[in-house]
């Protein structure tokens, strides 16, 4: 049964890994989470793929080639594969990301997908809170403050998404809302999977190290794990988002390696680079629940638990979906636009007061 103030709502996510579009339902008054509804996925093809990539980088007023029409066209046919949503939360796709300098740019025209679909759509979740001084990112945390209570979770935990990038979210779920002080506190932690997957792609032809497989066999390099983690970014205090980018240097460090050694090497900084974030959270928490595609890299999770000192779990341990956290993340953050709460706040940010963000086009 739909409470009185839910709403049915649509969210969309494309990644910085650029393997396709994720979308899920989600029934929400904005506040609490009633339910979780369906999900799907639509790969891109090697054609739009080349295309998007084509765009890294890049800010609205560049060319952006066929990017656009990729990204409308492949969210349009996801989106109208679902029934009976009442509002879409659209993501876009991050093309760049310099909240201090240029901004930040999610290409992707909502009027546009709002007038193909019949509905509501929320999208440009980012720029309020960048020109308001914020970093713009993460902003899954306020969705996982909800998560949080919605599995019954009594004590401060974390979510770890493990993504292109990584990014960390500390709860207190005993606060009542995301935006009360000492509620939460997000950043991204580093790289995550980009660094290894370019390792892959020039060395093997392949798309990432699955299952981790070559990690396994190979020998971290101190030498070079000590390298990666002089870079001033770990020392940095939260609030800091990163472009996907921005960690090239970590996959230089490891030119010299042997391929086994430099895989298992980059997947070590991925997770060293979650423990000194870790450092920041105002208290230890009591589990780390996984989202993202890392966790289902072994490896990866297994260096996690031997260096974080706490329980380290992928979300499905707790019911939750961790290939769609994303995309029910901008669902549950449209809904909030709608309702008129914030979105982001000083301590997921560093924006100065908490922030409405996102732009609301209707058909
Ligand atoms: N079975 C697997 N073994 C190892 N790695 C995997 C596996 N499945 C997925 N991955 C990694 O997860 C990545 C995709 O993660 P995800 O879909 O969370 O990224 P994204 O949402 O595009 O990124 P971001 O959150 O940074 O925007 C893949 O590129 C790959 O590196
Ligand atoms: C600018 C941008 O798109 N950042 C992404 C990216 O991917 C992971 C990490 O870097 C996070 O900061 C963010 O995405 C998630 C969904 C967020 O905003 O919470």
């Amino acid at each position: 049964m739909k409470k009185s103030g839910s709403i049915m709502a649509l969210g969309a996510m494309s990644g910085t890994s650029l393997d396709g579009v994720d979308a899920a339902m989600l029934l929400t008054d904005g506040v609490e989470i009633q339910s979780f509804g369906t999900t799907d996925y639509r790969p891109y093809s090697a054609e739009e793929v080349t295309a998007l990539r084509a765009a890294l980088g890049k800010w609205p007023e560049d060319d952006l080639g066929q990017a656009p029409e990729v990204t409308h066209s492949a969210h349009l046919d996801l989106l109208s594969r679902f029934e009976g949503a009442e509002v879409v939360g659209f993501h876009g796709q991050t093309l760049a990301h310099d909240p201090q300098g240029r901004g930040t740019h999610q290409m992707g025209d909502g009027a546009s997908l709002s007038r193909s679909l019949g509905v509501p759509v929320v999208w440009d979740f980012r720029s309020k809170d960048v020109a308001s001084g914020g970093e713009g990112a993460p902003l899954a945390p306020f969705f996982h403050f909800a998560c949080a209570r919605w599995i019954g979770a009594d004590a401060p935990m974390c979510f770890l998404n493990l993504g292109g990038v990584g990014n960390l979210t500390w709860i207190d779920p005993t606060k009542s809302a995301p935006e009360e002080e000492g509620a939460l506190l997000a950043f991204d932690t580093g790289p995550a999977n980009a660094p290894l997957n370019d390792l892959m792609m020039r060395r093997r032809g392949l798309n990432c190290d699955r299952d981790g497989a070559l990690a396994a066999s190979g020998k971290v390099s101190e030498r070079a794990l000590g390298a990666f983690l002089k870079n001033a970014f770990f020392a940095k205090r939260p609030p800091k988002s990163l472009d996907r980018d921005d960690f090239n240097e970590a996959l230089s460090l490891t030119e010299t390696l042997e391929d086994a050694d430099a895989a298992a090497t980059l997947t070590a900084m991925s997770a060293a680079a979650v423990k000194q974030g870790m450092s920041f959270c105002p208290s230890p928490p009591d589990r780390v629940l996984v989202t993202g595609g890392g966790r289902l890299n072994p490896v990866m999770m297994q260096m996690l638990q031997e260096m974080l000192g706490c329980p380290v779990m992928p979300v499905e341990t707790v019911g939750l979906d961790g290939d769609m956290l994303e995309a029910q993340a901008f669902a549950y953050l449209a809904v909030r636009v709608l309702r008129g709460l914030p979105t982001s706040a000083p301590s997921t940010t560093g924006v100065g007061v908490p922030v409405v963000g996102g732009t609301v086009s209707m058909p």
